[in-house]
């Protein structure tokens, strides 16, 4: 399949590598010059979790650079600078390849969908995970699984072919039953594990061996449910906090520092607005008291200013 990574970060670059050992024709497309210069030069450099290092060659190239057509572009920009991207894809859009998100948080479709018809979008979550050491070169961690579904599935009749694809690169992937669900489930696991990894400055592994996670946990998804319920969206607080547990291995994210975590730490801004932020509006909306996720939204803002007033 013809691939493009639109948004070729840790996580664009991590499945660029994987998509392309499998076979496909992958382009990874990012307006970061100096990473896009590094892996022309000596290829996209990936360390593993056993500390090895191994350089893949690929092809990287700005937005406005890119000609071709593609049969699939995976956005993974952040939920800040899909819209952007998108904009400066228009004429790649133009060829209707399929377009996948698989970004955290709630509120993506509503963006993608002022570029491109809904019969063309597909949407889901992911719990692979991935780190930027710097241009040209990511940290992975662990294994992951990807769950999709087609915006219009009666009008996308090629979901099978993309799950194929994503599986013979063996990403786990399977087809979601309500994707909205999916999306709410996603984002109740990065409120809870990015903010307070974020906030607190540890890896998953350390939040999950905390004497009271389950409480900082609850504050978060009792919250969530609330919301969720008034908004006649599927969730389970209970479901996420079974999803968010499995992560505490090191075989699966207990060494992954949360991509918030990453922006802090680089003092780029976090998607907290699309996470805790969402719910905390939508709840006052809504008239359902959102007390904690709207705090922990303000108090991830006032790091942002702390760390940025630094710089
Ligand atoms: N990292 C992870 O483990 C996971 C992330 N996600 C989600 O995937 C999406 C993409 O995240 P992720 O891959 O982590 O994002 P990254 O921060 O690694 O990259 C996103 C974009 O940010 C810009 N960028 C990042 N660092 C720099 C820098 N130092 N200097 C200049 N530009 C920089 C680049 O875009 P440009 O220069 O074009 O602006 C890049 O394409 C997000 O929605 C995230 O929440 C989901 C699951 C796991
Ligand atoms: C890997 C995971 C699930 C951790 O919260 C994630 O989505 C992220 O880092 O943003």
């Amino acid at each position: 399949m013809k691939i493009a990574i639109a948004g070729a970060g840790a996580m664009g670059s991590r499945f660029g590598v994987k998509l392309q050992a499998a076979g496909n024709d992958v382009t990874l497309i990012d307006n970061w010059a100096d990473h896009v210069a590094a892996i022309n030069a000596n290829g996209l450099m990936v360390t593993s979790d056993d500390g090895k290092d191994q350089a893949y060659p690929m092809t990287a190239l700005a937005p406005k650079d890119v000609t071709t057509t593609f049969d699939l572009v995976i956005l993974f920009t952040k939920t800040m600078q899909m819209d952007q991207m998108l904009t400066d894809l228009h004429a790649v859009l133009a060829n209707h390849p399929a377009v996948l998100t698989l970004a955290n948080g709630i509120g993506n479709v509503e963006t993608i969908e002022k570029h491109v018809p809904r019969s063309q979008i597909v949407v889901g979550t992911t719990v692979w995970s991935s780190g930027l050491v710097g241009p040209g070169h990511i940290k992975v961690t662990g294994t992951g699984s990807i769950s999709l579904q087609a915006v219009d599935p009666a009008n996308f009749p090629n979901l099978d072919d993309i799950i194929s694809t994503l599986n013979a690169a063996g990403m786990n992937a399977s087809p979601a039953d309500d994707v909205m669900a999916a999306i709410w489930k996603k984002a109740g696991l990065n409120s809870v594990l990015n903010t307070y990894c974020t906030l607190l400055n540890c890896n998953i592994g350390e939040f999950g061996a905390l004497p009271n996670w389950r409480d900082l946990n609850d504050a978060v998804l009792d919250e969530f449910q609330a919301v969720a319920d008034a908004a006649k969206i599927t969730f389970s607080a209970s479901d996420v906090t079974t999803l968010i547990a499995a992560q505490f291995s090191p075989e699966t994210n207990g060494g992954h520092y949360p991509s918030m975590h990453q922006d802090m730490a680089n003092h780029r801004p976090t998607e907290v607005d699309f996470l805790n932020g969402y719910v905390a509006r939508l709840g006052k909306k809504l008239g359902v008291p959102v007390p904690h996720n709207a705090i922990l939204a303000q108090l991830i803002h006032s790091q942002e200013a702390l760390v940025t007033a630094k710089d």
